[in-house]
């Protein structure tokens, strides 16, 4: 047991000023938020039936609608978390993090409602063998398709996210106000984690599961945690054939098809680095997902494998020099990005070759070639648009530094390949739009 953890006298359970516009209420002592996920809920086997989901007895309710819980000061993370449950009827979301954290979330009016959901996605979550369930392509899927979009059911701020599981107690007051709809479906996802007195059921889950959250609205933030219901049935695949990408504007993960799929092809998504060689994938994914991956690429006959690890290791050591905070490293030439981008897509890996298109597309602008600085902008603008859709912030900031009407735009995007584009005439009708941009 944590020394000192029942001998804490600690009470002071004053909360910080309220500064939002909060419902805030009276706090007193277990106020606590009438929810039916007090009840506890049946889980997927004896151990997780075990767990009562249950406030732990000092937690205290800050505001009703939107519905905030001051964390017991007890708990392993100290007194500075706090639970934002969206929506209040029927939460289906936790947000957990400082209590001005959970503030500017919950004023922030769009993520009280849910997002809608899409109709008739296009797949099915079905057994995959050892991997577990995976997800599957009801049908033909085109490149830049989106999957799937859903809300998360747990955020977490990472510094709550690493808090060791003993007896689960955070984690237990975390979800009790969750519905039990939802806290089922957290309860249900894999857990892939060797159980240790730090490792618990429920911090397996969180650890098996997360995909990160950019919360573009905290200022500074980092990434959070975040666990999805469905989209954290896609298993990894080195060469992934869709992107996990998440919209802070409707507060939601989706999915996009990163290459046409058949149907009966198995979605998936990459955990790791991809941008490395076999071994450091599969040392990274053993470590942090406690398998050996087995997909096509880990496989190649050997002297594939080897041109491949050879071509992801000079794009890894690229990517780790621009990284260093350089646009691109001295030195390099527009060839040479341009040679790795072509790598990187013989690969698959469009992500990687999308990050490559900005260190050509800068390249080019620094060497006032605007022919090649309008190539690589269709370039870059057209990765925006298959990873992340066309709705995204990174797309329709891009097509507006394209200065096109959407038809000239859509002629662009809908030309299936970009080689045949005149690129001559998008460069002079580019132009003052490009002067400007460099200045
Ligand atoms: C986020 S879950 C993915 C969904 C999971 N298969 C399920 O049944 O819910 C991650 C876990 O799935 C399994 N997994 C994912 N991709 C895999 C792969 N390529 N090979 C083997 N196991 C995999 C591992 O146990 C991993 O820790």
């Amino acid at each position: 047991m944590k020394r000192g953890f029942l001998n804490n006298k600690r009470n002071d359970t004053r909360v910080p000023e309220n500064k939002a516009p909060i419902q805030r209420i009276s706090v007193t002592d277990n106020a606590i938020p009438n929810s039916p996920a007090l009840a506890g809920c049946s889980q997927q086997n004896a151990d997780r039936e075990q767990l009562q989901f249950r406030f732990s007895s000092v937690c205290r309710l800050y505001s009703r609608d939107p519905a905030i819980v001051v964390g017991d000061h007890r708990l392993p993370s100290g007194s500075e978390s706090s639970f934002l449950y969206l929506p209040t009827e029927n939460p289906t979301m936790v947000f957990v993090a400082p209590l001005d954290m959970v503030q500017a979330v919950a004023e922030w009016d769009t993520i009280k409602h849910p997002c809608a959901p899409l109709q008739n996605p296009p797949f099915i979550v079905r057994s995959s063998g050892s991997k577990g369930l995976g997800m599957f392509a009801s049908r033909a899927i085109t490149r830049g398709e989106l999957i799937m979009r859903e809300r998360p059911i747990y955020v977490a701020h990472p510094s709550l996210s690493i808090l060791p599981d003993q007896k689960h107690s955070f984690f237990i007051s975390a979800l009790a106000g969750l519905s039990p709809a939802s806290r089922n479906a957290l309860m249900l996802l894999r857990n892939a984690q060797p159980e240790t007195p730090d490792v618990g059921m429920v911090r397996g889950i969180l650890l098996t599961n997360a995909l990160a959250a950019k919360i573009t609205h905290l200022p500074n933030a980092p990434l959070f945690p975040s666990v999805f219901p469905t989209i954290c049935r896609a298993n990894h695949d080195c060469t992934p054939n869709a992107h996990y990408v998440f919209c802070a504007e409707t507060f939601c993960g989706q999915l996009f098809a990163l290459h046409n799929m058949a149907q009966g092809e198995e979605i998936t998504i990459g955990y790791t680095e991809l941008a490395a060689t076999k071994a450091t994938r599969r040392e990274s994914l053993e470590t942090k997902y406690h398998f050996v991956c087995e997909c096509s690429t880990c496989c190649l006959p050997p002297e594939r494998a080897a041109e491949s690890d050879r071509r992801r290791e000079v794009i890894a050591g690229y990517l780790a020099s621009m990284k260093k905070g350089e646009q691109f490293p001295t030195g390099a030439s527009l060839a040479q990005v341009k040679n790795m981008m072509r790598w990187a897509d013989e690969e698959g890996l469009v992500e990687v070759a999308s990050i490559l298109g900005i260190s050509a597309w800068r390249l080019a602008r620094s060497s006032d070639d605007l022919l090649e600085q309008v190539k690589m902008m269709v370039v870059v603008i057209n990765y925006a648009r298959v990873l992340e859709g066309k709705e995204s912030v990174t797309f329709q900031t891009l097509a507006k530094r394209m200065d096109l009407s959407t038809e000239e735009l859509g002629g662009v995007l809908d030309s299936s390949t970009p080689e045949t584009l005149d690129y001559a005439y998008l460069a002079q009708r580019l132009a003052p739009t490009m002067a400007k941009s460099s200045r």
